[in-house]
């Protein structure tokens, strides 16, 4: 159940909201102008950051005159309750600044009980992720102040917003396993980190590495020997590539886990007495895989005891061909730490150079872009990035460009595939199919012409290699409306953002990782 306050100057209007609010089973508060809903929720706790009192304001317009807009900016600030306007019909220009002022959605009076419902709903669903995004902030926050890295995190993608959110949850959660699924430089490691040093009991302790895919045996078994007894004391020990793991060396870690579940069901429960118990088995599993686990399961190479242990916190982390909003934020916090720890006066990217980053597939994830940004800005001379310092990028699109374009393909992309990977290789590998822009999607249905449309001009970019003009000639359609839909249709991720997602924290520079206890065991 929701507080809701109902702003309007008519009372009987006043009434009838508040009447199809109530009869969804929310609470109802009511305020007659502009200035008396402020005054209920400045009085409330309403500030920034604070936890609201009042979950959601439905304001008449007209009733708020020209307030209306400031509730609606409040509306927008980060906590503050979401505003949805009422207005009467035929107000759209109200309705459009409203939008833009920060309002959630707006309602036509009168209004019905179905639409006022929907909206409600869909408003507090939005809500409750804003707020869990500003948690993880909170989060992110505390550990840059308090930890020397990680130096930034950049997510607003929604589903990296989501794996930060389920990160946090972790953090408060010492005792259990995490699972980190994702391709290699995605940012796994640094996620595990990030739990580790987000958690009150473990941040100042250890944080031991464990690289099972490059260990051999007899030195995964002394390490994991070590990383019990010692190393990864009361801290966490973090198993890069777990499917890679000896069976008789997970049977170690099920022990490991299964310590880690008591100390947190005491830890939950009562005195906490439990939790003292071995000290030497006090150690955190975070897990990482770039296969998926499942498929270890079933081929019998994975526990399926051990895997059900790490399937209670499992985070995916997606590719960052599949979070192209992400990229733009990501390389100019990479550009704005290398410039600054190099001493250069380089301070943005130039858009044909941004074009050329946005439309690359990036096989080895944020840790390619990291390295396509660090040479960028040692080759950098002026004030931008250019083309000219991304070599590399623009080397392997033609590559990529060189294999032929064989037209539209009918059928959907394979199983997994995103729109993207036709150009990859990597849905050709699996569907011996050529390089082809798809038409229909994974149902049978036509994809929107918006989305047919952004491959397109992502397969121009690759094409001809980041030059923007010889696109925008060959599409036949003006630079402007180029860099237009670049903004708005082939980088949808970015443009549709959720209000609040920003996630993006100020490096704190190239300095030390996480905790100076931080060891490399076995490897
Ligand atoms: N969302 C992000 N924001 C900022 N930096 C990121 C983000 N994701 C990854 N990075 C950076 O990218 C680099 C690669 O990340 P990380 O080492 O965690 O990847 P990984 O998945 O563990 O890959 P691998 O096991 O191949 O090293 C790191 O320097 C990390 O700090």
């Amino acid at each position: 159940m929701a507080t809701i306050l109902i702003v309007d100057d008519e009372a009987i209007q006043r009434r009838r909201m508040a009447q199809v609010a109530e009869t969804l089973g929310h609470r109802t508060v009511e305020a007659e102008s502009a200035a008396a809903a402020r005054a209920l929720l400045t009085a409330g706790g309403q500030l920034p950051g604070r936890a609201p009192a009042i979950d959601l304001v439905v304001a008449d317009a007209a009733a708020t005159g020209r307030d209306g807009a400031s509730i609606a900016r409040f509306g927008a600030l980060p906590g503050a309750p979401p505003v949805i306007a009422a207005v009467a019909p035929g107000m759209a220009d109200v309705v459009a600044g409203l939008m833009r002022a920060g309002a959630a959605d707006f309602v036509v009076k009168p209004v019905s009980p179905e639409r006022l419902a929907v909206s409600v709903a869909n408003a507090l669903r939005m809500q409750a992720l804003r707020l869990d995004v500003l948690r993880t902030q909170n989060l992110v926050q505390t550990l840059g102040a308090r930890a020397p890295s990680p130096a930034g995190i950049v997510a607003d993608d929604p589903a990296m917003v989501r794996a930060l959110s389920v990160a946090g949850r972790a953090a408060r959660a010492p005792g259990l396993p995490v699972l980190i699924e994702g391709e290699a430089g995605s940012g796994r490691e640094m996620l595990a980190r990030l739990i580790h040093a987000g958690g009150e009991e473990r941040r100042t302790r250890p944080f031991a590495i464990l690289r099972c895919a490059i260990a051999t045996p007899a030195s995964l078994e002394h390490g994991l020997f070590a990383a019990r007894a010692c190393e990864a004391q009361g801290g966490t020990l973090y198993l890069d590539d777990v499917d890679a793991l000896p069976a008789a060396l997970q049977a170690q870690v099920m022990q490991i886990v299964n310590a880690g579940d008591d100390r947190e069901r005491a830890r939950r429960t009562a005195s906490g007495r439990a939790a003292r118990g071995d000290a030497r088995q006090d150690v955190r599993v975070i897990a990482a895989t770039r296969a998926s686990l499942l498929e270890a399961v079933r081929r019998g190479a994975f526990r399926e005891d051990l895997f059900y242990r790490f399937s209670v916190l499992p985070i995916t982390l997606p590719p960052l061909r599949t979070r192209r909003g992400d990229i733009g934020a990501l390389a100019h916090s990479f550009l704005a730490r290398f410039a600054a720890a190099e001493g250069k006066a380089v301070r943005d990217i130039a858009p044909d150079a941004l074009a050329l980053l946005r439309g690359y597939s990036w096989p080895g994830n944020v840790a390619e872009l990291e390295n396509a940004m660090f040479r960028a800005v040692a080759l950098a001379e002026g004030d931008w990035i250019t083309t000219a310092d991304l070599p590399q990028i623009a080397a392997r699109m033609a590559a990529d460009a060189a294999r032929p374009f064989t037209g539209f393909r009918l059928a959907p992309a394979p199983a997994g595939a995103c729109a993207d990977e036709a150009f990859d290789g990597k849905a050709e590998a699996r569907a011996g199919d050529p390089s082809a822009v798809t038409l229909v999607d994974g149902d049978g249905d036509v994809r929107p012409l918006e989305a047919i449309e952004a491959d397109i001009i992502r397969f121009a970019i690759r094409h001809y290699q980041g030059r923007m003009s010889e696109v925008s000639r060959r599409l036949g359609i003006g630079r402007s409306t180029l860099y237009r839909k670049l903004k708005n249709v082939c980088f949808d991720g970015e443009a549709n953002g959720s209000a609040g997602a920003d996630v993006v924290v100020p490096g704190d520079g190239p300095g030390p990782e996480v905790g100076q206890e931080d060891t490399e065991v076995a490897v």
